[in-house]
């Protein structure tokens, strides 16, 4: 029996180097240590050739890594079978089968990790199936016991699968375990952004290691936090990489990169967008760096040592300034990488652009990390979510939980933005059209709007983006939830709770002034809600003085601590005051208001169904929903969309909802978009226009708005005479081929003025506010003897 170090001694330089590494693994030691017989050549060289075949033509490095480890393996493997055989250059050995069979018992008894046996196990079946397939001529080993060797291996390899599978688990509950939350990296961002700038000061004035290390900490955490880039790309950031960072004079950043890390053969250089404070903080390490002792001044690193090498330490830091901002657990740079990484997929979707693109920034290999990221409760509860979705209803899909009362605070913000902030007259806010809003345009400043309703005409102003957003979410949830119970709708950007246009602006901006300037003497304060709406009543001055922001934030805390469920029991005032909720009447108010809502749309789902359940055989003791309560909760059911009479009203009236036209400009021109979402069966509009013969159809001129089935034709070339105000939005529908919203569908109606065939659209899908409506209009590249060819938009 030989030492290891010979083992290692083997004759391919390539082989020790990777043998001297694993002789320091565990695994190894506890490895039977055997002598490979490095006197056989024919062994010698079949080995060489299969790692030839494996390392290919131009092999990476990490290629050969691999290649050589797989090699160590088969070696191991070879020196086992063969130990104490006679004649090894016929090979005999490679197919005695209790052998084999030892060597795999031997390996089990080993304490390696699963995955190492397995790379045992496979490498060398891998190399069985080679010499098998090329045995050298010196090979007295018959094919059968080839064969069943490499059977046997395949059978330990499949015995395997599954207790890996289960360590592949467990590995993956550890990383659950370990993620760091959303709410801790923002958490530590907003910590670090206190405490930098009191440590540079600190600094400066007298310097101190333990400042020092902690600025690396909090300034990496910060980085970390919010890029996910590698330990290795702040060990190897240099002075002369911060200085030569790209600036951008106008927006005031920096693109900082950094070229020695992991990945850059298959990224490129690491870069980071940085801010000029977060600049400034890299200057102001390098400053500290140059007025230290000469040592320090020598490192061209940023994140500095004593003497010119990087800081190995940086781990440490991080987990240092992580600790003094109460954060929990122990982070290291790859678990804020997993967690950044994670967040990114949760957000944008596994295959989204966004989702790339920042994996892009931080050098990170989605295809890997998809194979290996554990599933976290968000990324469940977002695949529930989808379930649900794909299941849901316009009625169900509702702003949950979101008393009225704050969907109208948020239109008042929105009211009073335009108002104040961009001094816009009031009848311009009023007259404000969703047309309007999807036409505004985007650019360096803002994003400009043009109203173009007769009393607005010619005001146009510019919202920054975080007025775009704010504006946005309104237009997509608030107004969306607001119009979706009606049957059509005038257009209008600002609508009250019930979908109707709104007039009386002064008493959102009374509801605002109410709620942030309770004490201004003489403010006339109009106490009466908009006809529709209700009255903000938990936000009153008299009943909570805190301020309505913070009442939003302790809400969610609030719903946090005490969620509310069928069941569950409303907190009690110790348990309110034990969890900080000192100002808790009108938070356990709202909790009791919110059970009682989700209660009695509970009763009514099931009285829909076969049977009907008496409050009081829930088990609800107290907050019971009286007859009233449900009864306010009830909507009558809609007639079917499809239903004849709805139908011909609507074809009659052209009255449609959420539907509005949107210019695309460019070749495209205008289309018709989504105000309201939409399920999948509704009825969106017709194609409306003239009823014609196809052959008269035919005769007309050229029109790209004419629409031919396969017994008529609909001439919507021009405003129909049954309608001639105004723009019907079927003509405006765009083509897709390949991802259609829309199907077109005949009906045969009754009309007052006698019967007539008509073609209806209908949502494919649920469709979401923003959305363009198309269709397919059945009509490709080549159709009509290839007369479209140069329309690229007819395949897309
Ligand atoms: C029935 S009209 C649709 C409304 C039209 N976009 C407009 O502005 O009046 C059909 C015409 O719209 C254009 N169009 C339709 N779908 C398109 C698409 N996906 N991309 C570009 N142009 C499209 C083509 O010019 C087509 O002849």
């Amino acid at each position: 029996m030989v030492g290891g170090a010979q083992l290692e001694g083997s004759s391919s330089h390539q082989t020790s180097q990777v043998d001297a590494s694993f002789m320091a693994t565990s695994q190894v030691i506890a490895l039977r240590q055997l002598a490979f017989p490095d006197h056989v050549t024919v062994l010698i060289d079949i080995l060489e050739e299969f790692r030839k075949l494996q390392a290919g033509p131009r092999p990476s490095q990490k290629l050969l890594n691999n290649v050589n480890s797989k090699i160590y393996r088969i070696r191991h493997f070879v020196a086992w079978m063969s130990e104490g055989m006679p004649r090894l250059s016929k090979l005999k050995f490679l197919g005695q089968l209790d052998r084999l069979q030892g060597w795999v018992s031997h390996l089990r008894e080993c304490s390696m990790a699963l995955s190492t046996t397995l790379h045992y196990l496979k490498n060398v079946c891998q190399f069985l199936v080679f010499f098998q397939e090329t045995p050298p001529t010196s090979s007295c080993v018959s094919n059968t016991a080839i064969v069943k060797a490499i059977r046997e291996l395949r059978a330990s390899i499949r015995s395997w699968a599954r207790p890996l599978a289960i360590h592949a688990m467990h590995v993956k509950e550890k990383k659950e375990a370990a993620l760091h939350s959303m709410e801790e990296l923002c958490e530590c961002r907003r910590l670090a952004l206190l405490a930098i700038p009191k440590l540079l000061s600190k600094l400066e004035v007298q310097h101190c290691n333990m400042d020092q290390w902690k600025l690396f900490g909090y300034v990496t955490g910060f980085l970390a936090s919010l890029y996910g880039h590698r330990l290795g790309v702040f060990l190897n950031m240099t002075d002369g990489q911060v200085t030569k960072a790209v600036h951008c004079p106008e927006k005031g950043d920096y693109l900082l990169k950094v070229e020695e890390h992991k990945t850059n053969q298959s990224f490129g250089m690491a870069k980071m967008l940085l801010s000029s404070q977060e600049y400034g903080w890299l200057l102001s390490i390098i400053q500290i760096k140059n007025r230290l002792a000469a040592g320090s001044a020598k490192s061209k690193y940023v994140f500095f040592n004593t003497n010119a090498s990087p800081s190995t330490l940086l781990t440490r830091y991080l987990q240092m300034a992580w600790l003094e901002m109460n954060l929990r657990g122990v982070p290291t740079f790859t678990s804020l990488r997993t967690a950044v990484a994670t967040f990114a997929r949760d957000r944008h979707g596994e295959d989204s652009e966004e989702r790339h693109s920042m994996a892009r920034l931080m050098c990170h290999d989605t295809a890997t990390s998809d194979k290996f990221y554990a599933m976290d409760l968000k990324q469940a509860r977002k695949g529930r979510l989808l379930f649900e979705q794909a299941q849901e209803t316009t009625s169900t899909r509702t702003l949950h939980q979101v008393p009225g009362s704050d969907l109208t605070a948020y239109r008042s913000y929105c009211v009073a933005a335009l108002l104040i902030r961009h001094k816009l007259p009031k009848e311009a806010v009023v007259e404000f059209q969703v047309h309007d809003w999807l036409q505004r345009t985007t650019g360096t400043d803002g994003t400009t709007i043009r109203l173009t309703s007769s009393k607005a005409a010619g005001h146009t102003f510019t919202l920054s983006q975080q007025e775009d957003e704010l504006l946005e979410c309104y237009f997509c949830h608030v107004r969306a939830e607001a119009t979706k119970r009606l049957t059509s709708e005038q257009g209008r950007f600002f609508v009250d709770c019930g979908g109707n246009p709104l007039t009386n602006l002064y008493a959102d901006l009374q509801r605002l002034r109410k709620k942030y300037l309770p004490q201004v003497p003489g403010a006339a304060v109009d106490e009466t809600p908009s006809s529709s709406e209700t009255p903000s009543t938990s936000t009153g001055p008299a009943s909570l003085p805190t301020p309505p922001v913070s009442l939003g934030k302790q809400w969610d805390r609030f719903l946090k601590v005490f969620p509310v469920s069928l069941r569950s029991a409303p907190p009690r005032k110790r348990q309110c005051v034990g969890a900080g909720f000192t100002a808790h009447r009108p938070l356990y108010r709202k909790w009791r208001n919110v059970q009682l809502l989700e209660r009695s749309s509970y009763i009514l789902s099931q009285a829909m169904g076969r049977q009907a359940t008496q409050p009081t055989k829930e088990g609800w003791v107290n907050n019971t929903p009286s007859v009233q309560d449900v009864v306010r909760g009830w909507v009558a059911p809609r007639d079917p969309p499809t239903c004849s009479r709805r139908l011909i009203r609507s074809i009659s009236e052209q009255r449609w909802r959420g539907l509005a036209v949107r210019d695309f400009g460019g070749e495209k021109g205008k289309g018709v978009v989504a105000t309201c979402p939409m399920d999948k069966g509704d009825v969106v509009c017709d194609y409306h226009g003239t009823l014609i013969s196809q052959a008269e159809g035919r005769l007309r001129e050229d029109s790209i708005y004419r629409f031919f089935s396969q017994e008529f034709c609909i001439d919507a070339s021009s405003r129909c005479d049954c309608h001639p105000e105004v723009d019907t939005y079927g003509r405006f529908l765009n083509h897709s081929r390949k991802r259609p919203n829309l199907k077109a569908k005949r009906f045969d109606l009754t009309f007052p003025d006698g019967p007539r065939p008509v073609l209806v659209f209908l949502a494919m899908h649920n469709i979401k506010v923003g959305e363009e409506l198309l269709w397919d209009y059945g009509v490709t590249k080549t159709s009509f003897g290839g007369e479209g060819k140069d329309l690229a938009w007819l395949d897309m």
